[in-house]
């Protein structure tokens, strides 16, 4: 199943620079790890924002949850995910 997910990142400001960038630098390395796999098809910034929007292909929405859930920037992230079926008119075959 796709799912398109938005992730806000909210940081927040008094978090030790150190532990903020070992968070980034743990959340880039398992991102691209999951990019790899297949499991993150599409990672892609909101042009002037500390947000993404992202394509993820899992079994299901309790594979997502578990992905999300221990995702290195987790507690500092508002997330919301919307469940994606083929549009009758795509003329991608990856797209189901
Ligand atoms: O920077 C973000 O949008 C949060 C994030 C997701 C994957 C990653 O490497 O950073």
């Amino acid at each position: 199943m796709l799912f398109q997910v938005q992730m806000d990142v909210r940081i927040p400001h008094d978090l030790p620079a150190e532990k903020a960038d070992a968070l980034k630098k743990a959340e880039r390395e398992r991102a691209q790890d999951l990019q790899r796999t297949g499991t993150w098809r599409h990672l892609w910034r909101h042009a002037g924002r500390y947000a993404n929007t992202s394509i993820f292909e899992v079994g299901g929405a309790q594979e997502l949850h578990d992905i999300l859930s221990t995702l290195p920037l987790f507690p500092f992230m508002e997330i919301s995910v919307t469940p994606l079926c083929r549009h009758p008119s795509s003329i991608h075959d990856d797209d189901r």
